[in-house]
């Protein structure tokens, strides 16, 4: 599976724990995720990512963009509701094109706990199905 990890700044540090906490799961899948988000996770982790540009340079558009090609298979995004962000546009686009292709996507760790465990016991497997119709 192909999943996208960015954190605003403030929850940085959120996802790094929950990354760490869930290592174990995430290092069977390719990951990917916005330019300063990714490089916490390699400082902080043992973590293999591959990085974006960072989100206010474009990078959300990028990940919405593998979303569009059918490229993307899970989308965690640690978002900062009490922050204005000045490319909120394109937060708002990442999110919708999610819902436009049903990517499972979850906006807080509680939600992102529950997929990381979905993801551990097959139950997003349908997107393997989708994958294989190609
Ligand atoms: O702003 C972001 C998502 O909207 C995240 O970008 P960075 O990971 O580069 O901080």
């Amino acid at each position: 599976m192909k999943i996208a990890l960015i954190a605003h700044d403030r929850k940085k540090d959120d996802l790094i724990q929950f990354t760490t906490a869930y290592e174990q799961i995430l290092s069977q899948h390719t990951l990917y995720a916005t330019g300063t988000t990714g490089q916490r996770i390699i400082d902080g982790t043992d973590l293999k990512v591959i990085r974006f540009q960072s989100g206010p340079l474009g990078g959300d558009q990028q990940i919405g963009a593998m979303i569009a090609q059918n490229e993307m298979d899970m989308v965690i995004f640690f978002r900062d509701p009490l922050t204005a962000q000045p490319h909120e546009p394109d937060v708002t686009a990442l999110i919708r094109l999610c819902d436009v292709y049903s990517i499972p996507l979850a906006t807080n760790m509680g939600t992102a706990e529950v997929l990381l465990k979905g993801l551990e016991h097959g139950f997003i497997d349908w997107r393997l199905l989708g994958e294989r119709r190609g």
